[in-house]
């Protein structure tokens, strides 16, 4: 006999329990899509969450595709629940398929459940801290390139400062940083002749992501539920870079392999490794079990794994080459985003450059160095704050979406009011029903930050209360939610923050910066990650909305 408990039933019969359809929410603003373009095509990413969070509390109901309730969350216990606690009950089927259509591969961005728990296992240790201190002089080296190159610009101004498109040099540098730390490769991007893949990548997720309709945010919703010789129809149909983006996966497979076959035919010849990216680690298992004991060397593990005589305990050549595309498209604008809002507040800032660059100059003298290294990092403690408090602020990835796999009962740390005005501690999702996480809500929650959550202030992280810090119950650096929380947690944030604290300490060195000498208005928008944006005249934005003007809004259209 089948039987089930009739899910709202439950909900009426506890007096602390509510269901998704009970509590309070904002009225739909399309049939098709619900509430995801509020989101989407806000003025000013966050503004969305705040007015929710201002008028219903951390959780409340929202519509997502076809007018379905869904549960719009930014609760810290009940975060901790949907992502730590009951992590794969609540799948990403819908990013994962996608991801898996549009790269064609499975990696651990395009996999769920048992097989991304064995992808995750084998490619922990390659991120892990001793792994990645290795490879942090080549974000030093390449970040020298880009001083040298301003330096020059510079110079052709005498010494005086020079309007720079930030955002450009800085894509370009994460990417050659990323190449190095990924795959010992020189994309070229900071020279004047970048590689094929520079040029297929450039602008390639601002086209695909950041002019979504309505039907492409449903479309997305509806991933996990369709077949995938639909789900592939309708993505190549409704997405006009889905071109481009085939281009680009196939650059970078192209790119993949061939390191791979250097490491292997390296490997064979006995030949030392000499790169320290984490293609040619996982490339070259044999080697490094040789030269490294598997019981204490970090490295190994991977590789130790990777040796295994259980197919199930190994990544397959094929998955290896698809974990790089993973990790580049994971790990470039992420990464490349933040730092333009780290530079951002910073030319706002300018007592925090200061302070920073008397922290570079003091731990310099103390340990005697002229280069610094993860070690100097650790001890730096107000440039660590000015990153702890811009990951706060500008979360790059400010959403998550998942779905419960079966009915659930999500706990609340703050309780709510439902529409009949019953305050309730946790709530009831069906199987099915959207999880829709707000990381930027939970990072503004003044209970757990401190007052002004709504301003940028690194000294927060320096003057922490113990009574605040208790009640963050998630994330993997800080208890932010940045790079989210549990068995999807960010796998790349001990390489992120790395690879940040490199570039920013290498470019304050050297230069100071300002705002540009137009002023332009800057706002948060999102294509892939939350990018920093200039307002765009709206006349100009509409023709091109419209198809009227082919090409994007250049700089000239900026107010
Ligand atoms: C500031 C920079 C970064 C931010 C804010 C960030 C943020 C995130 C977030 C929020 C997730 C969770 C996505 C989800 O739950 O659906 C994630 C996952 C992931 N990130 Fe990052 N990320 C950053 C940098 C990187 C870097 C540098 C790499 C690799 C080199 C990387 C590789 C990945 C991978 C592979 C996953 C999937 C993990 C899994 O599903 O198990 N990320 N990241």
């Amino acid at each position: 006999i089948y039987f089930k408990r009739r899910s709202s039933k439950r909900a009426d019969n506890d007096p602390n329990l509510a269901s998704v359809e009970d509590l309070k929410g904002p009225p739909r603003s399309s049939w098709l899509a619900g509430n995801l373009p509020d989101f989407v095509y806000t003025k000013n990413v966050g503004n969305e969450d705040n007015g929710l969070i201002r008028q219903f509390g951390l959780a409340c109901r929202m519509k997502v595709t076809f007018n379905t309730d869904a549960l719009f969350l930014a609760d810290p216990k009940g975060l901790q629940h949907v992502l730590n606690t009951s992590g794969y009950n609540f799948h990403k089927r819908d990013a994962a398929k996608l991801t898996h259509i549009m790269l064609g591969a499975k990696n651990i961005l395009a996999v769920e459940g048992e097989e991304h728990a064995r992808q995750r296992r084998m490619l922990t240790p390659s991120f892990s801290q001793s792994y990645l201190h290795e490879i942090v002089p080549e974000f030093t080296h390449t970040t020298s390139k880009l001083v040298e190159l301003w330096n020059d610009l510079v110079a052709t101004k005498q010494g005086a400062g020079i309007d720079i498109d930030l955002h450009m040099w800085l894509s370009r540098l994460t990417l050659d940083a990323l190449g190095q730390g990924v795959l010992s490769y020189d994309f070229k991007a900071l020279t004047d002749e970048p590689s094929e893949y520079v040029a297929a990548f450039r602008g390639l997720f601002v086209d695909m992501f950041s002019q979504r309709t309505n039907a492409q945010l449903a479309i997305g919703d509806l991933m996990g539920k369709l077949p995938s010789f639909i789900s592939r129809g309708l993505l190549n149909s409704s997405l006009s870079a889905m071109n481009r983006f085939q281009e680009f996966v196939s650059i970078s497979s192209k790119i993949s392999s061939s390191i791979m076959v250097r490491e292997k035919e390296a490997a064979r010849l006995g030949q030392e490794l000499k790169s320290k990216d984490l293609l040619s680690t996982l490339s070259r298992p044999r080697f490094w079990c040789r030269f490294n004991n598997p019981l204490t060397d970090h490295r190994s593990l991977s590789v130790r794994a990777n040796l295994s005589e259980n197919p199930r305990s190994r990544l397959t050549d094929e998955e290896v080459l698809s974990q790089m595309i993973a990790f580049t498209i994971a790990g470039h604008d992420t990464v490349s985003s933040m730092l333009q809002w780290v530079f951002y507040e910073l030319s706002l800032h300018p007592e925090a450059q200061a302070k920073i660059r008397k922290e570079i100059k003091l731990i310099k003298d103390v340990k005697g160095v002229q280069v610094l290294g993860p070690s100097e990092f650790e001890s730096m403690h107000y440039t660590m704050a000015v990153l702890k408090e811009t990951l706060r602020f500008h979360p790059v990835a400010p959403h998550n979406v998942r779905r419960a796999d079966r009915d659930d009962v999500i706990p609340l740390a703050y309780p709510l009011k439902t529409a009949s005005g019953k305050e309730v501690h946790s709530i009831h999702v069906k199987k099915g029903q959207t999880v829709f996480m707000s990381q930027y809500g939970y990072n503004q929650i003044e209970d757990l930050w401190g007052r002004d959550t709504d301003k940028w202030i690194p000294e927060r992280f320096l003057n922490e209360k113990e009574s605040e810090r208790s009640k963050r119950t998630i994330g993997v650096f800080a208890h932010l939610a940045t790079f989210s929380s549990g068995v999807h947690a960010c796998i790349g944030w001990r390489f992120a923050l790395l690879e940040m604290q490199a570039i920013l300490i290498g470019l304050l060195e050297h230069f100071e910066f300002a705002p540009a000498s137009s002023k332009p208005i800057i706002l948060r928008k999102l294509s892939s990650t939350m990018y920093a944006s200039t307002v765009i005249r709206k006349n100009r934005l509409d023709k091109y909305k419209k198809g009227h003007h082919r090409a994007r809004p250049e700089d000239s259209d900026i107010t």
